[in-house]
């Protein structure tokens, strides 16, 4: 795989420092800006503009502009488009890659699997476009037929979180544009550069201007033009659960349609039968992915008493062995933090453990690398009052719990006001499908602990959020149904 400098990366077109509105790249209109900085040196990348609701209410204007045109186009077209846009990611994986790296930090490989994933969804959504179909329902009266068409919802807002810069955009934008809608995007303050590309993809595909507009700056400002706009008919939010009820409330007024990933706190259950080394290279995938820093890693694990020993032994030798450094060098498994504020959280969650009478067996404390980085961490002998079970960690810590009865870990495991993913490894066929109807999440992992892929519905439950992405489902709400009644023949 290349490495490419930021400035490789600038020079190719692929890092834009300016907003995407109505089809040209635009500063802010005081000509404020925002730095950004590298999670792993702290130093800065580049600038951004820090736009406001000035700007934001021109961006819907540009899309409101381009949407009756673009909902006029055909399935085949929009979803020509889209296929260009996934190939184009396609096509440059290392360099965009690269750039994901240099804004969010984590290690390289997994920046380019997330590239790839993002133009997996897109890829998905350019064929759902030409699956949006309407029906002919029976008609209970002989002169009448009764028609149901399918029709895009208008212009929509997004806004997204900086753990995955790139694929969490991805299935946003793309059934957005495959349902024929147009669409205002802001991206973290933190990772803009990777949401700000779909600027450049959209104008590298030959996608219409003003349907597709990417806004960088404050989100109180910009989330309350999106959310308070009445042109904005959805608002599509992935972000934490505070952030994402305050936007629920705020589109109330305007009574859009909503779509709400949100926060998460997954259990994982290990039980007595389970296949240890499955289960514990699981755990490994599921804990440490994105150094901890995404939304369906597992906070929590549950593991039975008969096994509990084995699993934690099995489990420290393993993230022992991690690699921790600067997400472009070699073989390293776990990055930086995305700043020095996610340290101190993890900080908190351990320090407080360890008060409680939690167990150290690997880590637990900050590493040497610099102020962004942290120890792979597993701590034993965890209880239900600590920070860490009730609170999103978003780091690479690891905390055991011990639990006796199935009942007992079920009830544990649902034991939080989430519920977007959870896992549980077992081999016992009875239990498997008594286990996967107790637990209350929108997604479950079993014998497996990564999950996410476009063919399947992403989505949480309780507070972790409302609506789908991915799969046949994650279009449909940017769709209305339209309901025809025709008569006189
Ligand atoms: N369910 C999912 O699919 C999913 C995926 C990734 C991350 N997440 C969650 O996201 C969180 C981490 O991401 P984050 O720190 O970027 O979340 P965040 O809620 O702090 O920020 C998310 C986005 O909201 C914007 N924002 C912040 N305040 C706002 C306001 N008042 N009005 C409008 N927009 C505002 C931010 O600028 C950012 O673009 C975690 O809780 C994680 O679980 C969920
Ligand atoms: O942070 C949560 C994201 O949804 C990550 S992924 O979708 O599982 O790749």
């Amino acid at each position: 795989m290349t490495v490419y400098t930021r400035d490789d990366i600038k020079a190719a077109g692929w890092l834009r420092e300016e907003n995407y509105i109505g089809g040209a790249w635009v500063a802010a209109d005081d000509g404020r800006t925002y730095g950004v900085d590298d999670p792993a040196t702290e130093t800065q990348i580049g600038t951004i503009p820090w736009v406001g609701r000035t700007e934001t209410k021109r961006a819907i204007d540009a899309a409101q502009a381009a949407f009756t045109a673009w909902s006029m186009t055909t399935a085949g077209e929009r979803a020509g488009l889209l296929g260009r846009m996934a190939q184009i990611v396609r096509d440059n994986l290392d360099i965009l890659a690269s750039m994901l790296t240099l804004e969010q930090g984590k290690p390289l490989a997994e920046a380019r699997n997330e590239m790839k994933l993002g133009a997996d969804y897109i890829q998905w959504f350019a064929e759902e476009a030409r699956r949006i179909n309407g029906e002919i329902i029976p008609s209970p009266w002989k002169d009448r037929q009764i028609l149901v068409t399918r029709e895009p919802v208008g212009v929509v807002g997004a806004i997204s979180p900086w753990n995955f810069p790139f694929s969490m955009l991805s299935r946003k934008i793309a059934p957005a544009l495959a349902a024929g809608c147009t669409i205002v995007i802001k991206p973290s303050e933190f990772t803009p550069y990777c949401g700000l590309l779909y600027g450049v993809l959209a104008g590298m595909a030959g996608v219409p201007a003003g349907v597709v507009n990417v806004v960088t700056g404050d989100g109180a400002a910009v989330g309350g033009e999106l959310t308070q706009n009445p042109l904005v008919r959805k608002i599509t939010f992935t972000g934490s659960t505070r952030v994402g009820k305050l936007l629920y409330k705020q589109s109330a007024d305007t009574m859009k349609k909503l779509s709400m990933e949100l926060g998460g706190n997954a259990p994982t259950i290990i039980f007595d039968d389970a296949d240890l080394e499955l289960a514990v290279e699981n755990a490994i995938a599921g804990k440490f992915r994105n150094t901890g820093q995404t939304c369906v890693c597992t906070n929590r694990f549950y593991v039975q008493d008969g096994i509990y020993d084995a699993f934690a032994a099995r489990l420290t030798e393993r993230v022992r062995q991690m690699k921790v450094g600067n997400g472009f060098d070699a073989g390293v498994e776990q990055g930086p933090l995305i700043n020095q504020a996610a340290v101190a959280k993890v900080e908190a969650h351990v320090q407080d453990a360890k008060a409680k009478g939690g167990r150290v067996l690997l880590g637990g404390k900050r590493h040497a690398l610099g102020a962004t980085f942290y120890e792979p961490t597993v701590i034993a002998d965890a209880t239900p009052d600590m920070l860490i079970a009730h609170e999103e960690t978003f780091g690479p810590v690891a905390a055991l719990f011990r639990f006796t009865t199935e009942q007992e870990g079920v009830d544990a495991a649902n034991a939080t006001e989430f519920g977007l993913a959870a896992y549980f490894f077992t081999k016992d066929l009875a239990r498997t499908f008594r286990v996967a109807r107790a637990i209350q999440s929108g997604m479950i992992g079993i014998n497996a602990g990564v999950i996410t892929t476009p063919e399947a519905p992403f989505g949480g439950v309780k507070d972790s959020g409302i609506g789908r992405e991915g799969s046949t489902h994650g279009v449909e709400d940017y769709l209305n149904i339209k309901y025809l009644s025709l008569g006189g023949l």
